[in-house]
């Protein structure tokens, strides 16, 4: 039997430890000797990555309507999942996305207060049905992942950046929005308890991949 494609998608708040986890995951993987390709968002391709520049720097002006905020995130995710993310899983490797389309329920649809059937639409014309086989909803304490971002020295995520009156209540609908995602699809979405050690978390998450993983071949 032919080793399949599996497609792992990572969320939660700046400074739950996605990106932390995302590497820890695709080096064990390597280990196990399936190919891994990583990825974010928005990004990941040459247009992608200017799609970001854009959304990264806008908020000098202050001028992005909500709404273009929503089609640049889907044209940046329409191109990754073509150019990337398709052909990485019909060859059979094991696709990793710092972020992918629980970000925009969570974000412009809970957290900018867009309509969730419009931001839901937006999102099909980018994914069609390359559907993640499994999301891992790194969950923190607000306080701990503002301390993590201050460790960091983090710049302001560029979110908060644009957003005027940036204010805590913002992010309360966002880690909202993402408890509802996660109640709504459980079987997709497990919630990882983020708070602990990197290598308590990097065991949690091993403990839902490793047997799906073990499913898809090898
Ligand atoms: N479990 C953890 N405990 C303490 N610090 C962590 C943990 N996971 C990540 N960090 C640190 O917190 C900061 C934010 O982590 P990062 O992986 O960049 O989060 P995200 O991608 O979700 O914004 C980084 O400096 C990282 O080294
Ligand atoms: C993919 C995506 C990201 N975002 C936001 C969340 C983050 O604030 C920002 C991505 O910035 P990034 O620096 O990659 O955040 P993180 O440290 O959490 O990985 O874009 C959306 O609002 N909608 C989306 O669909």
């Amino acid at each position: 039997m032919g080793v399949k494609g599996l497609f792992i998608t990572f969320e939660g708040t700046e400074g739950s430890g996605k990106t932390t986890q995302v590497a820890l995951l695709a080096q064990s993987l390597r280990e196990w000797g399936r190919r891994v390709r990583v990825v974010r968002e928005p990004g990941g391709t040459p247009i992608g990555e200017e799609i970001r520049h854009t959304l990264k720097h806008s908020h000098q002006n202050h001028a992005m309507a909500w709404e273009t905020e929503l089609l640049l995130m889907n044209a940046s995710r329409a191109q990754l999942v073509r150019e990337v993310i398709r052909p990485a899983l019909a060859a059979g490797e094991i696709v990793l996305c710092d972020r992918f389309a629980d970000s925009t329920i969570a974000y412009q649809g809970y957290g900018r207060g867009l309509d969730l059937e419009m931001v839901r639409r937006v999102i099909e014309v980018a994914v069609g049905d390359t559907w993640p086989d499994l999301t891992l909803l790194l969950r923190v304490p607000p306080e701990v992942s503002a301390e993590r971002l201050r460790a960091r020295q983090a710049t302001l995520p560029f979110v908060r950046d644009r957003m005027e009156e940036a204010d805590a209540a913002f992010f309360e609908r966002v880690a909202r929005g993402y408890e509802a995602i996660a109640a709504a699809d459980p079987k997709r979405v497990r919630v990882i308890d983020a708070s602990g050690s990197v290598e308590e978390v990097r065991a949690a998450i091993w403990r839902e991949v490793a047997p799906l993983v073990a499913l898809t071949g090898r």
